[in-house]
């Protein structure tokens, strides 16, 4: 098993998605807000993907987490990522000024590992706004959507 995390611009049609750990070492927070300078659209999703095979020649599966928000001015501690720039939908808090209980529960990795619980469990194919999907053998990265 193994897991990705993107962020994901939506003016940029996705990017710095997977690329994200660069672009922040490179250019930090203000570096990845400076990046949407050009555009009014400053919505983003992170997207979480646990990628899952059984053993040798087995399909990869793709457990999926994706959640909705905004890209702002650092706000919060910086102690973890992107999180003082990413505010989630429906929320006046980024992710670093939630208390991590919150986070927890609304997170693009809480919604990929509820689908990869439902589908260990035995649950149906959509968990708590997570999704799974086949890959193939040969699936090396995690696919954006
Ligand atoms: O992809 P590789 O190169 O293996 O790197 P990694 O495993 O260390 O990194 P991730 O894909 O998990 O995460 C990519 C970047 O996003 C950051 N990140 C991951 N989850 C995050 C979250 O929930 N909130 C904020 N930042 C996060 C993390 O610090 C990295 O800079």
């Amino acid at each position: 098993m193994t897991e990705d995390t993107c962020l994901c611009y939506n003016a940029l049609g996705g990017l710095p998605g997977p690329y994200i750990k660069w672009f922040l070492k490179k250019t930090g927070h203000e570096g990845l807000n400076n990046l949407l300078a050009a555009y009014s659209d400053k919505t983003a999703f992170a997207q979480c993907t646990f990628a899952f095979c059984e053993g040798k020649g087995q399909p990869v599966k793709l457990f999926k987490g994706v959640t909705n928000g905004t890209i702002v001015p650092a706000r919060g501690p910086p102690d973890f990522g992107w999180d003082p720039i990413f505010q989630p939908e429906g929320f006046q808090l980024t992710y670093a000024e939630m208390e991590s209980g919150v986070k927890n529960t609304i997170s693009h990795r809480y919604k990929a590992l509820c689908a990869l619980r439902d589908y260990l469990t035995g649950g149906g194919k959509e968990g708590e706004g997570g999704v799974w999907e086949e890959g193939d053998t040969n699936t090396k990265r995690a696919k954006l959507v």
